[in-house]
């Protein structure tokens, strides 16, 4: 059989709080995954990121996790936090560039956003400009913790058709968490849950 060489492949991941986690996301593909509180869907997602400790082996198009710097592996594979951290005073010294008007519209963020201080978003607002920041690196993968859990359910839509056309338009193999499911529906082709410590397949 040839060997799967592009998406992100986990092989018998173990982390904290989940073992054995085997899962092949596609270029382009959002899979679901959900849990209940404290299941371990982070802590999955920190350790695809090489944030914290594992075990098993994680493939990015082909490129072995172990064989790749922590820094190179996470600039591939970003981690979107529930709470984004934010280190500099201004929204726009985050970004490498200044976000296009078209992005900022689309997420209903102000086209003067990179001016303001961080200080100055409101919990919704610092969710999607974080969602903005992260995409604005150019990620080969992404790892999405609950990115609308702070939005209105018109904003959550503007949100997700933003993600999705991003997602595919870059080929970006996409774990999303979530605990809507009506949301996992809407964005995901499959849809995972951590339950007693394993990743079993709902849909
Ligand atoms: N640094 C840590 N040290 C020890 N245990 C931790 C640490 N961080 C998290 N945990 C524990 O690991 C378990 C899984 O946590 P995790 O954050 O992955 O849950 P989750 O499924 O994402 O939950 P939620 O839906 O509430 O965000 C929890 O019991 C949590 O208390």
């Amino acid at each position: 059989m040839q060997a799967i060489t592009a998406g992100l492949v986990l092989s018998e991941v173990d982390c904290q709080s989940v073992s054995g986690a085997t899962l092949t996301v596609a270029p382009g593909e959002v899979v679901g995954l959900s849990g209940a509180s404290g299941a371990g869907k982070t802590r999955l997602l920190r350790a695809v990121a090489d944030l914290d400790a594992h075990g098993g082996n994680i493939r990015l198009d082909g490129c072995d996790q172990q064989s790749a710097p922590a820094h190179a592996w996470r600039r591939r594979v970003t981690l979107l936090p529930a709470e984004a951290a934010w280190w500099y005073p201004r929204v726009g010294d985050h970004f490498p560039e200044a976000p296009a008007a078209t992005d900022l519209q689309a997420l209903n963020l102000p086209p003067d956003l990179p001016q303001w201080p961080v200080t100055r978003l409101s919990s919704g607002e610092r969710q999607r400009a974080a969602l903005l920041r992260a995409l604005a690196h150019g990620p080969d993968a992404l790892l999405l913790d609950e990115p609308t859990a702070n939005l209105d359910a018109a904003t959550t839509l503007r949100v997700e058709a933003w993600l999705l056309r991003r997602i595919r338009a870059d080929a970006l193999p996409t774990l999303w968490v979530a605990h809507d499911l009506a949301q996992i529906a809407r964005v995901a082709s499959r849809h995972l849950r951590v339950r007693d410590g394993r990743l079993e397949v709902v849909a």
